[in-house]
C-alpha cells in the first residue's frame, strides 16, 4: 500500500515539511517527539511521544513500528541506540555515524578539521571555567562559546574579556542539552557573509543546490535567501569541502553544510545531516525543495533536475513570551502584500506552545532579485503577530 515507512525522530517544522513530501509520494510516516501534537505529527499517519535521548523508548518505538527508514530530525538523539539499531539491520538516515558525529560539536569539528583537513576557525574544548579561560587565550579574544550539544544558538555567546568568558561558560552550561558539561571555544570570525550549501548524496553521486545566504541573530537565523552571490572560486572551494565531508560521513540524504565567507575563503562551520532551517527558502525558491530532495535521496530515487524558480527569501516569525493560549493575527495582511512580481506565502507551524524566541512560522517571497525578496519576506513576517490570551 505504501512506498516506504519512515520514522521521524523529531517532529518540528522541518519534519512537518518532510512528512508532507513523504505523504505526497505515498509513504507512511510515524512522527516522534517529546511533546504531543508536534508539527509533523499533525500530518503523519501515526505518532509516538518520548524523549529522543531515551534509548529504551527509542528502541521500543522502532520495534513497534518497524520502519524502513529511521530519519533523525533533531541533533539530540540517543546515538548509541541508533548505532546499535543500525548494527541490527535497521536503516538510519543518512547513517548512525553521521548522527553521532553531528550531535556534538566536538565530534563534527574534530572530524572536519583534524581528519579531513577542512578550513575552520581555531577552536578548543573546555569542561571547567579555567579550561575555558585557557582556551580563550589560545584561540584569542573575542571568541564564541557554545555548549557542545545545542542547536539554534541555544547557550551561545561571544566573549570579549576574561570576565565575559566566565559568564559565557556559565551560560553555555546552563543552556546545554544532554548530560555532558562541555563547551567549544571558537575564534570569532569576522566574516563578510555566511551560507548554507545544501549538498545531496544521492544514488548517482553528489549534487548541490544554489548557495543560501542567511543572517543570524543570537545564533539563530532571521532571514535566508537564495541564490547567495559568491565568487565562482569561493563557491567551488565550498563545494569541494562539502563533498569531502558528506562523502566521508556516508549514507544518502540531504546535508546542510554551513560556511563563513571571509574575503576569498570558505570557512567550514558545521553541518546538519538533514534539511536545514535556512533551507526553508527552498519551499519557494526551487523544485524539488530541500525536503523532497532529502526524501528522494533516502529512497534511492532520481533527484531529477533542480530547477530554480527565481530569487527568493524566507523570514522567521518568532514568539516573544511563553503561552499555551495564543492566536496568529495578520495572515491576511501578510498575504495581501503578494503581487504578480513578488509572490508571498506563509508557513505557520502549529506548535502548541510559544516560548520567548521560539520560531512559530516563516514568511516566503520571490522577487526580481534577492534584496527585494528579503524585503518582502521581512515585511510579511512583520505583520504576522501572536496575540496572547491574558488568562494564561
Ligand atoms: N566562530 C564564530 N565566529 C563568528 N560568528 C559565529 C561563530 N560561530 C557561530 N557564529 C554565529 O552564530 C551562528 C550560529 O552558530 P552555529 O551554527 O554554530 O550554532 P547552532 O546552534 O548550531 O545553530 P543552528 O542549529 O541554527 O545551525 C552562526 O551562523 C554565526 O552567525
Ligand atoms: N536549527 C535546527 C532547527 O531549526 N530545527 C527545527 O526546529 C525544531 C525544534 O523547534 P523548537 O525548539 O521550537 O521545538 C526541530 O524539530 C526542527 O524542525
Ligand atoms: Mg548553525
Amino acid at each position: 500500500m505504501f512506498l516506504a515507512k519512515l520514522m521521524l525522530l523529531g517532529s518540528g517544522e522541518l519534519g512537518r515539511e518532510f512528512a508532507i513530501a513523504a505523504k505526497r509520494l505515498g509513504c507512511e510516516v510515524v512522527a516522534c517527539d517529546r511533546y504531543a501534537r508536534a508539527p509533523a505529527m499533525q500530518v503523519a499517519d501515526d505518532a509516538e511521544v518520548f524523549s529522543m535521548l531515551d534509548g529504551a523508548a527509542l528502541r521500543a518505538a522502532v520495534e513497534k513500528h518497524r520502519p524502513d527508514f529511521i530519519v533523525p530530525e533533531i541533533e539530540a538523539i540517543d546515538t548509541a541506540t541508533l548505532s546499535a539499531l543500525e548494527g541490527e539491520g535497521w536503516h538510519v538516515v543518512p547513517s548512525a555515524r553521521a548522527a553521532q558525529l553531528t550531535m556534538n560539536r566536538d565530534g563534527i569539528r574534530r572530524f572536519a578539521a583534524e581528519e579531513l583537513g577542512l578550513t575552520t576557525s581555531r577552536y578548543r574544548f573546555a569542561e571547567t571555567e579555567q579550561e575555558a579561560l585557557d582556551a580563550a587565550e589560545a584561540v584569542g579574544l573575542p571568541c564564541v562559546i557554545k555548549p557542545v550539544m545545542s542547536s539554534s544558538g541555544k547557550g551561545q555567546s561571544t566573549a570579549g574579556t576574561p570576565d565575559d568568558v566566565r559568564a559565557a561558560f556559565a551560560y553555555a552550561i546552563e543552556k546545554m542539552r544532554g548530560d555532558r558539561p562541555r563547551v567549544i571555544v571558537e575564534e570569532f570570525i569576522r566574516f563578510d557573509s555566511e551560507i548554507t550549501l545544501l549538498t545531496i548524496a544521492a544514488a548517482d553521486g553528489i549534487h548541490f543546490c544554489a548557495p543560501i545566504g542567511h543572517r543570524q541573530e543570537a545564533g539563530d537565523y532571521r532571514e535566508s535567501w537564495q541564490p547567495a552571490a559568491l565568487p565562482p572560486a569561493v563557491l567551488e572551494d565550498a563545494q569541494r569541502q562539502a563533498a569531502t565531508i558528506v562523502r566521508a560521513l556516508g549514507g544518502r540524504g540531504l546535508f546542510g553544510v554551513e560556511f563563513f565567507i571571509a574575503a576569498d575563503r570558505a570557512i567550514f562551520s558545521e553541518l546538519s545531516p538533514r534539511p536545514h532551517d535556512t533551507g526553508m527558502v527552498t519551499l519557494t525558491s526551487q523544485d524539488p525543495n530541500e525536503f523532497e530532495l532529502h526524501l528522494r535521496a533516502i529512497l534511492g530515487l532520481p533527484l531529477g533536475p533542480i530547477l530554480p524558480r527565481g530569487p527568493s527569501a524566507s523570514a522567521v516569525i518568532l514568539a516573544d513570551r511563553p503561552s499555551r493560549r495564543f492566536r496568529f493575527d495578520g495572515a491576511a495582511e501578510a498575504l495581501a502584500l503578494g503581487t504578480a512580481e513578488t509572490p508571498v506565502d506563509l508557513r505557520l507551524f502549529g506548535k502548541p506552545e510559544t516560548l520567548a524566541g521560539r520560531r512559530m512560522g516563516v514568511a516566503l517571497a520571490r522577487a526580481a532579485n534577492v534584496d527585494d525578496a528579503v524585503a518582502a519576506a521581512k515585511a510579511a513576517a512583520a505583520v504576522v503577530t501572536i496575540a496572547h490570551d491574558e488568562e494564561n
